[in-house]
């Protein structure tokens, strides 16, 4: 279309807990009053990444129920196409899940007729450095390995300032041919870093399709308050087998309070949400070999006795 305005597009990849939400949080607090949109990929039906972006960004639309690489790549296209549709933003970020092989969401927005109105610039992935540093299997998983070499960009995230074994991550990730590398020193990769760049792409076959059978999810409701001991005891039951809990939560000590949980790998953090949710909504995410979605479903549905 002549005089058509091409839309910058973001995305965002990353592991499970990553730090992918926080970065965009931290992006769109930055934006300069640049009018920003986005669009969240959770892996459950619960929209949880969605809620904790919702009071930064002129537009955040969630897609759920699947994965953007794969079964919801239909829905990602159409979601764009609304998106320009009404509102023209100056940019698009997308935050893919984080058991999405971001060469499927490339090859999506490689749509040529979506690539005119919005052209994907570059893509970023966060590397958790205490995941790595505490997990080195995590260099080898194929997933893992997915999201960086499918992307252009890579943001270290849970970065110690001064940490002896950064360089160690630096020269790894080099060794994969992936640099820049933002993060190094704490610093966050600014909207600059992130558009503008050419980068020449070509569609394909993502590379790993091992993501929708290698996790179980979870996701549980409730709509009234439990018990905080109680909780811990379940989280500290299943925490061995889970990769990635997430969710708000109403307890009984503390009536009227909306908190948020957030838990990847073993560290978890219970904190007063902005958002006002009465009751529970979690989602928890493990290996499926390990990990027994009714077993956890159980030791939820306890927490409803009182
Ligand atoms: N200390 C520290 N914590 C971080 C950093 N980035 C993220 N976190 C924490 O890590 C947890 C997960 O962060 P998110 O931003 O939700 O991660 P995500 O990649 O969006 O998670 P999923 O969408 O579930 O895959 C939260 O408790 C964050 O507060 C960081 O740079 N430093």
């Amino acid at each position: 279309m002549p005089g058509q305005v091409t839309v910058p597009v973001v995305l965002v990849t990353g592991f499970l807990g990553a730090g992918k939400t926080t970065f965009i949080n931290d992006l769109l607090a930055r934006a300069d009053g640049r009018k920003i949109a986005s669009i969240v990929n959770d892996f459950g039906s619960i929209n949880i990444d969605a809620a904790l972006l919702e009071s930064r960004t002129d537009e955040v639309i969630g897609l759920r129920n699947g994965c953007i690489c794969c079964s919801l790549q239909g829905d990602l296209l159409r979601t764009m196409k609304t998106v320009l549709g009404k509102s023209a933003p100056d940019l698009i970020v997308i935050e893919a899940s984080g058991i999405a092989d971001p060469a499927g969401v490339v090859q999506g927005l490689m749509d040529p007729v979506l690539f005119r109105a919005a052209a994907l610039d570059s893509v970023i992935c966060l590397v958790d450095v205490e995941d790595v540093l505490g997990d080195p299997a995590r260099w080898n998983d194929p997933l893992w390995q997915a999201q960086v070499r499918g992307s252009d960009l890579i943001q270290l995230s849970k970065v110690t300032p001064g940490d002896a074994r950064l360089s160690e991550v630096e020269t790894r990730l080099a060794a994969m041919g992936r640099k820049p590398v933002f993060g190094l020193d704490g610093s966050a990769a600014e909207i600059g870093d992130l558009i503008g760049a050419t980068v020449t792409r070509q569609s394909g076959a993502p590379s790993a399709r091992t993501t929708q059978s290698r996790f179980a999810t979870v996701e549980w409701t409730c709509p009234g308050a439990v018990s905080l001991p109680r909780f811990q005891g379940v989280i500290q039951t299943l925490a061995p087998k889970l990769l990635r809990a997430k969710g708000f939560l109403t307890l009984r000590e503390k009536p009227g309070q909306t908190l948020l949980f957030q838990m990847v790998g073993r560290r978890a953090s219970l904190v007063p949400a902005t958002q006002d949710l009465p009751g529970c909504s979690l989602v928890l995410i493990g290996e499926a070999e390990g990990f027994e979605p009714n077993a956890a479903l159980r030791l939820l549905d306890a927490l409803r006795a009182g």
